[in-house]
């Protein structure tokens, strides 16, 4: 029985890729700027050293296990440069190495569903318009579908500076707030007691079905409480409404051979829960590694166990909090051992990210970056595997581990 565990730590980059020119960001001011030189966690690792990152943590980031893992080396071998202030003379016991995209998009799904063998090639529709940004007729439509009495937003934004901005107005009004960002997404922040968690459900996915012809990937469902500018804070109770993955994935290969697929966090909302046999939520980063540990220890047939370690990316990377990104970061770290501890000889450890989002870079949206592959495991060789050719590999590699039928992309790290 053969066990595979991917712990996908969301937005964890490791070097732009050779594509980043080509990603352009603006701000509120005109001034453009693109990825080149974006390295999440090569940024993080350089204001820690520098002492610019000591807020709830202090100094060089520490991250033993994790650079036991490999990444620090993985991230060398993408950017050319050791992450400033962690342990080069630790050697590492995987096999480490980095990864390109060839998804059109830096966003989560294209991310994941690349990783599982099904890539982005086509262009997604995207809400390009700063202001103003979701087209009329559209918004007409949902008003008359929904009944709701108008709306607030209609632009690009943080999801917590919009809250600020529109919280108390959403309150009085009743009037759901709608935003989008570089990613092709349309979010939905409403409040958890005065709107209710099942109405903003509701509105959610009849927004899903009159988005049909925008080709937009996802609906987000953003629910939150609080009364003021301050105080507002975003639930665990986000829902994502996703459309389907282009093709069929490894998780879908891996349920059709009768083995287990269980998602942990996100990770059933991102593959609209193709391919899922168990989908388990969880919040926070302590919860989302207890519940990978308790299904690890639950699983008696062949498994993969998948989770989308979100927080890194939600709470630190888009916030641009380099000192709460190197505090997770940290934090993680201390439970590797609890996981290494539990694993069976044929367990299968993937460590990976699904894109950047280097919280030292202009804006608040995502970078264009390689993503570290990790494999540990008593049967894998530690050493470099260097650069993947797209994110597939990974897929690919899991696929072959567990015998399942070859994936449409990607090149196995063994052959
Ligand atoms: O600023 P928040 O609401 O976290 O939004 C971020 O989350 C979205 C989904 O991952 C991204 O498109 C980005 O806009
Ligand atoms: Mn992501
Ligand atoms: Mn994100």
């Amino acid at each position: 029985m053969k066990r595979t565990i991917i712990l996908l730590l969301d937005s964890l980059g490791i070097g732009a890729s050779h594509d980043a020119d080509q990603f352009v960001g603006s701000l509120a001011d005109g001034t453009t700027f693109n990825d080149v030189g974006a390295n999440t966690f090569g940024s993080i690792a350089k204001l820690c050293a520098a002492g610019e990152a000591d807020i709830g943590r202090k100094g060089p980031l520490h991250l033993p296990n994790l650079t036991k893992l490999g990444l620090a080396h993985a991230c060398k071998e993408s950017s050319g440069e050791f992450p400033m202030g962690l342990d080069e003379s630790i050697e590492p016991i995987s096999a480490y190495g980095y990864a390109q995209e060839i998804s059109t998009g830096k966003d989560t799904p294209s991310g994941h569903w690349e990783i599982a063998g099904a890539p982005v090639l086509y262009e997604w529709g995207y809400f390009k318009d700063k202001q103003n940004s979701f087209p009329q007729e559209l918004l007409d439509l949902i008003v008359e579908r929904t009944g709701i009495s108008g709306y607030l937003g209609n632009c690009h934004s943080s999801g917590t500076v919009i809250l600020d901005e529109l919280g108390e107005e959403h309150i009085k009004t009743g009037k759901p707030i709608f935003y989008t960002s570089s990613d092709s997404v349309f979010q939905i922040a409403c409040h958890e007691e005065t709107y209710g968690v099942e109405a903003l459900y509701d509105l959610c996915k009849t927004v899903r079905e009159l988005l049909e012809p925008y080709n937009i990937g996802r609906v987000i469902a953003r629910p939150f409480l609080g009364d003021k500018p301050g105080n507002f804070a975003r639930t665990g109770n986000r829902h994502d409404y996703s459309v389907l993955p282009p093709s069929k994935t490894l998780l879908d290969r891996m349920e059709s051979a009768g083995g287990e697929v269980v998602s942990i966090g996100k990770i059933s909302d991102i593959y609209a829960a193709q391919g899922i046999t168990q989908a388990i939520k969880a919040t926070g980063l302590e919860a989302l590694f207890d519940a990978t540990l308790k299904s690890l220890k639950e699983a008696t047939k062949e498994t993969i166990i998948f989770t989308n370690f979100v927080n890194f990316d939600a709470d630190f990377g888009h916030r641009r909090d380099v000192a709460g990104y190197a505090a997770a970061l940290e934090y993680f770290d201390t439970r590797i051992p609890e996981l290494l501890e539990v694993l069976d000889d044929e367990d299968l450890v993937v460590l990976s990210a699904d894109h950047g989002c280097d919280p030292t870079w202009p804006g608040s949206d995502h970078t264009r970056e390689h993503i570290p592959v990790l494999f540990y495991g008593k049967n894998v060789p530690a050493g470099p595997v260097g650069l993947r050719d797209t994110f597939a590999d990974i897929g690919q590699t899991i696929a072959e581990y567990h015998q399942l039928p070859d994936l449409e992309y990607g090149k196995s790290i063994f052959k």
